[in-house]
């Protein structure tokens, strides 16, 4: 078995130690710790974390293999810092069945760079119509425990009722895309000044709002549990503060760019940044950052959805919406909330590792960095300075609203189970 002993590392963010990793575990954590024939990192100070896990990626596979692979996407993670990604299933043909999920499953265990943990569709082909086989779903080998039909809303309210009931009975939960279909008929981008003066067609705020303030309450009305994705708006966190307060299973996740970026950009026309939920104000921002910081949002996913070139080098209408996030997700958050002083590093760990795998049910992520845990960890420099250069991506596309833009930190290795998957930055 390879002993790997990592020097001076700040663990969350604490007082430099030493991590020794035996094989697949962590042996020891402490001072001083002997190399005894170990290959040695020198952490010089960077911080160590458990493994980030992102609740929330598209990886493309099946049906759009122009975007992403499985392949590519866990390489992408790997390099962001990942040890886990949970594939939304808009993929073509649709995740909504045990062989869709069984084979997204199977392609990530081929890919060895990170666990992949299909997410299984709501309702079949994405539709809203009627729903999918959950519970086939669960008991395939992918043991699929998170159902969304995310790029779409389950906006009929008896479907989300109905898979709210389902998932109760094995502990899963749902993943709803908020988005009221008919009050976002033909929007471009956030309703608001910009969007009167550039004349795009609005997406206002109640639409998410609206469909989150029903699904809290349908949650609460089944006592099952519902996760809200990329919340974007002020009113949102209003809503999700209320249904903690109220003792409501919920949880909830922002997207790095809903931290950052505003739908000032969008006077730029420039699509990168056409994203759905749409960016919004410098107030939802802050909303957005604060929330983060008092728990009221859960937790950090990226919502990485690659495109083509193609499907972005266009008019804004005709653009496809969506952004490539997983190799720019810990430096956006270091900038916005480390950097800030509005979360600790430790405070990171949780919002990035250990609850989006207790949201997910992914055994052995987000664990403490302790002996007898899996070796599942990222290793940052957040001394480190640089410029986004989408070309050294290793997703498949390089539609980044962050080219050319200087952002704090850098993962520098990343481990799943013992195996360094990124070492100094490359690939393994
Ligand atoms: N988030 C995005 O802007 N795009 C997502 C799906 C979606 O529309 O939510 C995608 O799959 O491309």
């Amino acid at each position: 078995m390879s002993k790997i002993l990592i020097r001076g590392a700040r663990v969350l963010g604490g007082e430099p130690q030493d991590v020794l990793i035996d094989g697949a575990e962590i042996a020891e954590v402490g001072q001083d710790l002997a190399a005894d024939g170990a290959e040695v990192v020198e952490a010089g100070g960077k911080v160590l974390l458990p493994g980030l896990v992102d609740l929330h990626t598209h990886l493309r596979e099946p049906g759009r293999e122009d975007s992403e692979t499985v392949l590519t996407g866990t390489r992408a993670a790997a390099s962001g810092g990942y040890t886990t990604v949970f594939a939304m299933a808009n993929t073509f043909p649709v995740a909504d069945t045990a062989g869709v999920v069984e084979q997204v499953w199977r392609l990530g265990k081929e890919s060895g760079y990170c666990d992949v943990q299909p997410i299984g569709a709501v309702t079949v082909g994405l539709e809203g119509r009627k729903l999918a086989e959950l519970g086939a779903m669960h008991e395939s080998a992918a043991g699929v425990t998170v159902f969304s039909d995310d790029g779409k809303c389950v906006d009929d309210a008896v479907i989300m009722r109905r898979a709210l009931e389902y998932v109760k009975a094995f502990g899963g939960v749902v993943a709803q895309h908020a988005q009221e279909p008919r009050l976002t008929e033909g929007a471009q981008m956030n309703e608001g000044v910009v969007s009167a003066e550039l004349g795009l067609g609005g997406w206002p705020a109640v639409a998410e709002e609206s469909i989150i303030a029903r699904d809290v309450l349908l949650a609460e009305h089944v006592g099952s549990r519902v996760h809200i994705c990329h919340l974007s708006t002020a009113g949102s966190v209003e809503i999700v503060r209320w249904a903690k307060s109220r003792g409501i299973d919920v949880t909830a996740e922002v997207t790095p760019h809903h931290l950052l970026l505003t739908d000032e950009l969008v006077r730029s026309y420039n699509p990168v940044y056409k994203v759905n939920p749409p960016l919004r104000t410098e107030a939802d921002v802050m909303a957005l950052r604060e929330a983060l910081a008092d728990g009221t949002i859960d937790i950090v996913a990226t919502d990485h959805a690659p495109h083509p070139h193609e499907d972005k080098d266009c008019e804004w209408a005709a653009a496809a919406m969506g952004m490539v996030g997983l190799e720019t997700a810990l430096s956006v958050v270091q900038h916005t909330m480390v950097d800030t002083g509005l979360l600790t590093w430790a405070g990171v760990a949780e919002r990035m590792s250990v609850k989006p795998a207790e949201i997910g049910r992914a055994t052995g992520q987000g664990r403490p960095v302790a002996p007898g845990e899996p070796a599942n960890l990222t290793l940052v420099d957040p001394a480190y300075r640089g410029t986004v250069d989408p070309a050294g991506f290793a997703s498949r596309s390089r539609n980044t609203p962050y080219e050319g833009r200087e952002l704090p930190g850098r993962v520098t290795h990343t481990w799943l189970r013992g195996r360094a998957t990124l070492v100094d930055g490359k690939l393994q």
